[in-house]
This record gives C-alpha cells, sequence and structure tokens, in this order.
C-alpha cells in the first residue's frame, strides 16, 4: 500500500484537468478567481459551562447567514454596555446544526471539485475548545456524528464507485502535523523525525520525505487517518479535556484518467486538504505552563502569522505576502490567495466569558472572506502517479502475454524462436501451461538418457547436469512469472474503477449523506419557492402604493428615508469607533504577545552567553546562513556546535561544509582530572581526522571550550 515517500508534494501547485467526464476543460489551466467561502459555527453550551452559569451571547440567523453577538450583561465584564456585533458570512451555523448538514453544505462543493481535479482544502478555526476537532473529525459512533474528513471519504469512493465506463482513479493520503513549528509525518514509523517544507516554483510547496499511501476503499483511509490520529499531539487543558497542541493537514489526491475527444487518456489531479488548526488560547484561561506554555506561545504565534497573511491578501496593497514567517503559513500558501478552492469553518462558542475570543475569530473570518483564490483545473500534471501505473500494468502484461504467448511455437528450432525463448525467460519468466509443456519434454529427456546405454560416463554425466540446468532455469522462470503477476495484481488494485462497492463500512456513512443532500436540496428548492413568493407579493405592494401615491405620501416617504440614512451615518460612525477600539485591542494583544517572545528571546540569550563563551557564539554567527527556501538558519561547516542543556549534559554536532549534521554526543566520555573538574573526551577511534577534544572545566559554564585538532 504505501508508496515512495520521497519528494511527496503537498498542497501542489500544478492542479489540471477537464470539467465533464468526455472532454477536456476549454481553457486547460486557466482558473476562476474565486472568494474564500466562510462559514461559522457556534457549539452549544457545555456543561462545565451551564454550571458556572454562564450566559449565552452569540445568536445566529441560518437564512440571513448573519451571527449576532451581544455584550455580556454581567457586572464584571468589561465589554458590558458595548454595542451588539453582527457579521455575515457564506454560511452560518447554531447550536443545534448536524454533521452532515455542515458537510453537505460547505465540505461537498470542495470535494466535487476536488474529484474533478481542482486543488480544495477545509480548514478549521477558532479559539480552543470550540469544535474544530469536532467539525472536522467527529466522534466514530453515531455515524451522524462524523465530521467532515471521514464524511469526505465516503463521498470520494461513492462517487467512483458509481462511475461507468474507463475512468480510472488512483487515491492516496498523507497526514502531516506542526507541533512547535516543526513538521512531522504522522504516517511514518519515524514519527517524531522532522520533516523540511520547501517551495519549488513548478509544483509549489513540498514536504520532503512526507509519506503517501495508496487507498483502495474508504476504510483504509480511516484506518490511516486512526493511525495517524495516536500520534498527534493532544493535552488537556483548563478549556478542553482533549486539546490539540498541533496544527494538522490529512491530504487526498485523487487523480482520475477518462479518455479525451481525441482518444487518449488524460490524467486529472486534485488535492484535497483537510486541515484541523490547533485553536487560539490564552494563558490565563488555559492555565497553561512549561511546555503547555511553549506550545501555546507557538500557536498564538503561527496563528497571529495566519493573521497577518490574511491581512495582507484583503489589504492588497503590499506585493510581497510574508508567507515564510511561519511554518503554517508556508503549508497554507496555495490554500491562501493561490491554485485552491478554499472553505474556513470559524468555531466559536457562545459563552459570556469568551466574548473578546469570540469577536476575534468573527473578525478573523469576515477578513478572510475578501481572499481571492485562483483555482484551476490542470491537465496531465507532472507528478501523477496514475499514468506511471497504467504504463507499468501495460509493461507486465505485454511480458507475461511473451512468457506464454510462445505455446504454439514450442519446438520450432529456428534462431527466431530461440531468441524470443531467451527474452521470454530473461524477462518474464514462463506461464504455467508453458512451464508443464517444458517440464513434460524435460522428463522424456530424461528418460530417453535412462534408456540409453551405450552412453560413455563423461557422457552421461554432461547430459545429466544439462538437464538439471534447464530445470533450474525453468524453476526460475516460473518464480519470476508468478512475481510478476503477483506485481500486477498489486498494481491493478490500486487503480480503482467504479462500478463496485468501495466503501464497506462506509456504506452507512454515504447513504445517510446523500439521505442529507436530497434534503438538503429540498430545502434550497422549498426556500427558492418562497423567495419568489415574497418577490411577487412586494412587487404587488410596489405597485400599489405607487398607485395611490399623492405628493404628500412622497414627503413622508423622503422623510423616511432621510431619517434611515442619518440612522446608517450613525451606525457607521459607531461601528467605526468599536472597530478602532477593537484594532487598538488587537494591537496591545499584538504587543503582549511581542513582549512575550522578546523576554524569551532574552532567556534565550541568557543561557547563550551563560553556557557559550564569546568566541563560540561569533563562530557561530559567522557560520549561520539564512535559508530562503525553509525560512530556517542553517550552520555550514566544518565547525562544532556546542549546546549545553544542563550542567552535566553537552550535545555536540559536526557540521561539514554540506550543512550535514552529526549528533556527537555519544562520542563523548567525561573523565574529572585530579582537582575534581570535569572534562569531556571525544573518541579519536570514531571520529578518525575530524578528532577534536572538548573540556569543560570548573562549575562556570563560561569555562566551556572547544578545540579542533
Ligand atoms: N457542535 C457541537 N456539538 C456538540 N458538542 C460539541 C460541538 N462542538 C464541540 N463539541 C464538544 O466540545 C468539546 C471541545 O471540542 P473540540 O475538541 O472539537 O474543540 P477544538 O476546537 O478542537 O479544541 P482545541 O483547539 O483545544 O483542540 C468536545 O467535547 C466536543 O465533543
Amino acid at each position: 500500500m504505501r508508496t515512495t515517500p520521497d519528494k511527496q508534494s503537498v498542497f501542489s501547485h500544478v492542479f489540471s484537468g477537464l470539467e465533464d467526464k468526455k472532454g477536456m476543460s476549454d481553457e486547460p489551466g486557466k482558473g476562476s478567481s474565486d472568494n474564500v467561502q466562510v462559514a461559522v459555527r457556534c457549539r452549544p453550551l457545555s456543561s462545565g459551562e451551564k454550571e458556572a452559569g454562564h450566559s449565552v451571547v452569540v445568536s445566529v440567523d441560518v437564512e440571513q447567514g448573519e451571527v449576532v453577538l451581544t455584550p455580556p450583561t454581567s457586572a464584571g465584564s468589561h465589554r458590558r454596555g458595548e454595542q451588539a456585533r453582527t457579521f455575515v458570512f457564506d454560511s452560518v451555523f447554531g447550536p443545534e446544526s448536524q454533521q452532515l448538514d455542515i458537510y453537505n453544505e460547505t465540505a461537498r462543493p470542495i470535494v466535487d471539485s476536488v474529484l474533478e481535479g481542482y486543488n480544495g482544502t477545509i480548514f478549521a478555526y477558532g479559539q480552543t475548545g470550540t469544535g474544530k476537532t469536532f467539525t472536522m473529525q467527529g466522534e466514530k459512533e453515531p455515524p451522524e456524528k462524523r465530521g467532515i474528513i471521514p464524511n469526505s471519504f465516503a463521498h470520494i469512493f461513492g462517487h467512483i464507485a458509481s462511475c461507468q465506463g474507463e475512468t480510472q482513479f488512483l487515491v492516496r493520503v498523507s497526514y502531516l502535523e506542526l507541533y512547535n513549528e516543526e513538521v512531522s509525518d504522522l504516517l511514518s514509523k519515524a514519527v517524531r523525525k522532522r520533516l523540511e517544507v520547501h517551495v519549488r516554483p513548478d509544483v509549489g510547496v513540498t514536504v520532503r520525505d512526507l509519506s503517501c499511501f495508496v487507498v483502495k476503499n474508504a476504510d483504509e483511509m480511516e484506518k490511516l487517518m486512526t493511525i495517524g490520529d495516536r500520534n498527534r499531539h493532544f493535552a488537556v487543558t483548563d478549556m478542553n479535556e482533549h486539546s490539540s497542541r498541533s496544527h494538522v493537514v490529512f491530504s487526498v489526491t485523487v487523480e482520475r484518467s477518462d479518455v479525451g475527444p481525441d482518444g487518449e487518456p488524460h490524467v486529472r489531479m486534485g488535492k484535497l486538504n483537510l486541515v484541523d488548526l490547533a485553536g487560539s488560547e490564552r494563558q490565563s484561561k488555559t492555565g497553561a505552563e512549561g511546555e503547555r506554555l511553549k506550545e501555546s506561545m507557538k500557536i498564538n504565534l503561527s496563528l497571529m502569522m495566519l493573521g497577518n497573511v490574511i491581512s495582507q491578501l484583503v489589504d492588497g496593497k503590499s506585493k510581497h505576502i510574508p508567507y515564510r514567517n511561519s511554518k503554517l503559513t508556508l503549508l497554507l500558501q496555495d490554500s491562501l490567495g493561490g491554485n485552491s478552492k478554499t472553505v474556513m469553518i470559524a468555531n466559536i462558542g457562545p459563552a459570556s466569558y469568551n466574548w473578546d475570543e469570540t469577536l476575534n475569530t468573527l473578525r478573523y473570518a469576515n477578513r478572510a472572506k475578501n481572499i481571492q483564490n485562483k483555482a484551476r483545473i490542470n491537465e496531465d500534471p507532472k507528478e501523477a502517479m496514475l499514468r506511471e501505473f497504467q504504463k507499468e500494468i501495460e509493461e507486465l502484461k505485454r511480458q507475461l502475454e511473451e512468457g506464454s504467448g510462445g505455446e504454439e511455437g514450442e519446438g520450432e528450432e529456428g534462431q527466431r524462436g530461440k531468441r524470443k525463448k531467451r527474452r521470454r525467460e530473461d524477462n518474464a519468466g514462463i506461464s504455467p501451461r508453458s512451464a508443464a509443456k517444458v517440464r513434460v519434454q524435460l522428463e522424456r529427456e530424461r528418460a530417453e538418457l535412462l534408456k540409453k546405454t551405450g552412453l560413455a560416463e563423461g557422457e552421461r554425466d554432461s547430459t545429466r547436469r544439462e538437464l538439471e540446468r534447464k530445470e533450474e532455469e525453468l524453476a526460475k522462470a516460473q518464480e519470476q512469472h508468478a512475481e510478476m503477476e503477483r506485481k500486477l495484481k498489486d498494481l491493478s488494485s490500486k487503480v480503482i474503477v467504479g462500478g463496485v462497492n468501495l466503501l464497506e463500512k462506509a456504506e452507512t456513512q454515504q447513504r445517510l449523506l446523500e439521505q442529507s443532500a436530497r434534503e438538503l436540496e429540498k430545502r434550497k428548492k422549498k426556500e427558492a419557492k418562497l423567495t419568489r413568493k415574497l418577490q411577487r407579493k412586494e412587487a404587488e405592494r410596489v405597485d400599489m402604493e405607487e398607485k395611490y401615491a399623492t405628493l404628500q405620501d412622497e414627503a413622508a416617504a423622503k422623510k423616511t428615508r432621510l431619517k434611515e440614512v442619518w440612522r446608517e451615518v450613525q451606525r457607521t460612525r459607531e461601528e467605526l469607533s468599536n472597530q478602532r477600539a477593537d484594532f487598538e485591542q488587537e494591537r496591545q494583544a499584538m504587543e503582549e504577545t511581542v513582549r512575550e517572545l522578546s523576554r524569551e528571546v532574552r532567556l534565550h540569550q541568557l543561557v547563550i552567553d551563560a553556557y557559550v563563551p564569546d568566541q563560540y557564539q561569533q563562530l557561530i554567527h559567522s557560520h549561520s546562513t539564512w535559508n530562503d527556501d525553509t525560512g530556517e538558519w542553517h550552520l555550514v561547516g566544518p565547525f562544532i556546535n556546542v549546546i549545553i542543556t544542563h550542567y552535566d549534559i553537552i550535545s555536540v554536532a559536526w557540521h561539514t561544509l554540506e550543512t550535514m549534521s552529526r549528533d556527537l554526543s555519544h562520542h563523548l566520555m567525561i573523565t574529572r582530572n585530579q582537582n575534581g573538574t570535569p572534562e569531556w573526551h571525544t573518541s579519536p577511534t570514531t571520529l578518525g581526522r575530524s578528532e577534536f577534544t572538548l573540556c569543560l572545566r570548573g562549575h562556570s559554564s563560561a569555562d566551556v571550550s572547544c578545540i579542533v585538532t
């Protein structure tokens, strides 16, 4: 199931394809501008919030797509008496909303586009504990409680199963985690290995060495998701018993091959990125300390960078969008302002004590509405695997046919026949039928050999050896044949065609999804009918009004209109002043983060100054280079980097000119001299030419010295 893990691309740029089953898109490669779609989901009050007596400050108008945030009434709240805030979004969902409705309204159109060959991203954003993971993953049972990710599996394989004709599909998945600004592979055995993110002009953002798995049905996908989830970083915080401490991206790549009007197969490739972000949080509310605090700061910082990117994209003034300021924005580069159809689901809580955070999330989401993406259907992308698989299958079939196709030619002793047989033995092995014939022939030759009495001993031996050699060759050829058949079966099973059940256990899910999609369709039709009726009534009313209007009426109407305009001006003024106040608050929050960060930087500097002598700090400075691709500092050598994490613990890395890093800690020995001072030594045998001595003298860390010899 696993494919070559190297150079797997995440959020790849080159996506192309066709619009309908038969033909290619009229203008391959051309995209249309689409705004990022934004949905808001408000979860119900939790039992803890009810017990604590928190009031509800969020109301949702599904028809109008409106969310209203009313200021808290509790005496202690610093926001008491403020203006209510109203926001309008593409869709909004209240506390009673169902997982299936969320899927059908927000995710279904994106997944449909991915099946046509577009990139799609669905990401959940919001304060910690507001239901991002619930929305993206949901609960395992009952099926109605499943989230967007498992529903998309049922949708994808339900669609493939319903496809008729010659369309072939290849589906593969990968699952990555971004924890403390480091990317790792949740499906790898070396799950904590740090991976590098690169931006390649031809392919877009790629994660080197990220493994990907070809899947044949919805259940295999689900198993992989469960494996990855087990490796994810979670923790208990005051705000959430099962809080995600990392951002994760589950990617599904769907490649499809259709025969175009030119009679040739064409491949389209769509990639679906399902992103569950870690929640923004306040230290005072989550009770974070130590490691949790560090995680929390990294989470907040990356989300702040994401907000910054969103603002700059919307602002449109700056040509340079600071994607490289964090790994999160780098990974989301194509999804925000790039080649992708994107939906953002902003999760909020309804309780009064979260007023500030909820307002922040709504403001964030409101800004994101204006991001313009340029998704395109590309055709025949370079990194498609389906065509490679198809070619390999064809080649294997051809070779196997050659291996068994020469039966009529058996017995022909001409040179051509011999060449063909040799090639068959070399490449394709031999089919069981041909092998049986050859075996009969060999048996016959053996019997004849036994019958011959007048042969010299030497001649008999050489004939016997020849027979044995032929038998060995036959066995080898049969083995090759069986191996090729196995390979062919394996490859063919990975390339999926429609018309078969690919859902197994996910069948109920697919049924529920379809049923809910039908209900949604019915609801929409009913709504459209009502809207038309309302419009007719409104037109009738306007007609009547026009008929009976007098000058006096006109004057009254104008007066009313004037009043309305005046009210509008007042409202806008208030909104402007609210926005200024909000902006000020946001600026203060940013300043606080900057202060926290500078405190951390100072602490690091203190540790460095205390433990790393000046000459080594200068050495590090002079050997450090900034890599624009990875957004990181790299050390170039040869050079020994000494990091002291504890008085008695030293780790040493040797950096060669190629920036390869080797941890040398295990080559170090500690001894104490006659004064009792600890000294570190390296083992000369293991270090060879790059031998060096490292000493730690006295208790003062400033005495650490490191000499390369
Ligand atoms: N719409 C909802 N209906 C019912 N329960 C919900 C809903 N949304 C969230 N919950 C519950 O709220 C709790 C917190 O949800 P969840 O873990 O999904 O939050 P989160 O935003 O992912 O938090 P974090 O950022 O800390 O990971 C869970 O117990 C979840 O079951």
